[in-house]
């Protein structure tokens, strides 16, 4: 198979879909692989780490969509590269199709075979290719919650360990996964008074377990986190509903009751966001205000850090994409319902329901796709 890999497009997306050791596995598989020229520069790797590892570069990304037979990348296709997907091409990316109607027509009408990062699953529950950039964007989140607080940005000016005498910044968490969790770690880390919030009670109880009374719990209510707001320095969105929009759990009325300056880290944006107030932002101009309160809702913020999440993403990836590669798209989903659970858009047809509950969009089971 020839597996093409385009530079990311997504303004300041300096991630990309192969690292040079999984084009090395994917070449020492008996497969070719095409790299458009410095698709890997941003994340540190050169075309000749990727020449090294046996793969071709293209001059243009034109190139490697015409002769690809799979796409690998990290974000999802932006409008000129849609335009470039066709029929009987395989997409290997992040899709996030619940809150982008746009994007879902426009692969429906490329006809292209498309499997999500995000609704791959694995035997315990999880979301394997996510998780390594949850991890990634939990971590990063308070830093950049921190960063909005200074009063130069707009915020508080509030410090988020406090100082000898003077109380930390209280920190509100809801969704206690991988975000919330890796989230909860930096916060406590920097000394910040933290709360999680999640519907799940054997999630708070591992929390409880793992964090030894340095964090507080809290079960998830409209009540409970209206209680909150008031109080709260900053509050991070890390809920998810595995493929639907995110639910929208604080409205624009409860802003007032929070303190003006104080900041929101919206990281289940690249869902749709989980406060009415969210729309997505970019790395160039992250952070905006309504009534006050200041909103970062970056949808990629995995890219602020594209070596270590190049990285990671590509460890996370790599068992699935030769699996790909080695059995073709239908037999390896086929024998896999993890990997079948990714699959998003087949042959014009949608195949993931919470994407059809969230767009009205009618769905065909993924089993049944595999005969189309
Ligand atoms: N903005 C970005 O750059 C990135 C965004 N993400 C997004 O972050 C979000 C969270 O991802 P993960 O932590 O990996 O998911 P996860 O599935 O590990 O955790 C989600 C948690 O939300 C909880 N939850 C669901 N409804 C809730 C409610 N009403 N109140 C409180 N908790 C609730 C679940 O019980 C679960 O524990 C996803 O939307 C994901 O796509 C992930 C990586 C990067
Ligand atoms: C998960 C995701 O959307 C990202 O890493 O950008
Ligand atoms: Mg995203």
């Amino acid at each position: 198979m020839k597996i093409g890999c385009p530079k990311e497009i997504k303004p300041q997306e300096f991630r990309v879909g192969l690292t040079p050791h999984a084009a090395r596995e994917a070449v020492q598989h008996g497969h070719r692989v095409v790299m458009e020229t410095d698709a890997g520069l941003g994340a540190g790797f050169t075309d000749e780490d990727y020449t090294a590892a046996g793969a071709d570069i293209a001059a243009s990304a034109a190139e490697v969509f015409a002769t690809a037979d799979m796409i690998v990348k990290v974000k999802e296709p932006q409008p000129a590269e849609r335009a470039l997907l066709r029929a009987g091409q395989v997409l290997f990316t992040y899709l996030h199709l619940a809150p982008d109607p746009e994007q879902t027509h426009d692969l429906l009408a490329a006809g292209v075979t498309a499997i999500a990062y995000e609704t791959v699953t694995d035997a315990r529950g999880g979301l394997p290719l996510l998780a390594p950039m949850s991890e990634v964007a939990g971590r990063l989140a308070p830093q950049m919650g921190a960063w909005t607080l200074q009063k130069a940005n707009g915020g508080r000016g509030v410090l988020m360990g406090g100082v000898p005498g003077v109380r930390p910044a209280n920190v509100v968490i809801i969704g206690g996964g991988v975000v919330g969790t890796a989230a909860a770690r930096v916060a406590v880390g920097m000394g910040a008074n933290v709360t999680v919030l999640d519907r799940s009670v054997p999630r708070l109880s591992y929390l409880d377990d793992i964090f030894q009374g340095r964090l507080t719990t809290q079960y998830s209510s409209a009540a409970a986190i209206a209680e909150l707001l008031p109080e709260a320095d900053m509050v991070i969105g890390a809920v998810l509903i595995p493929g639907a929009a995110a639910p929208k759990l604080v409205t624009r009325a409860q802003l007032a009751l929070m303190r003006p300056g104080a900041a929101i880290v919206d990281v289940a944006i690249d869902q749709g966001g989980c406060f009415e107030t969210s729309h997505p932002t970019t790395h160039q101009d992250p952070i905006y205000t309504v009534d006050g309160i200041l909103h970062y809702c970056v949808a990629n913020m995995p890219g602020a850090v594209a070596r270590t999440s190049t990285q990671a993403l590509g460890n996370a990836t790599m068992p699935f994409l030769l699996a790909l590669a080695d059995k073709g798209w239908r037999r390896a989903c086929a024998e896999d319902p993890h990997l079948l659970a990714g699959l998003n858009t087949h042959a014009g047809r949608l195949t993931y329901a919470a994407v059809g509950a969230a767009l009205n969009l009618p769905v065909v089971d993924p089993a049944e796709a595999l005969r189309l």
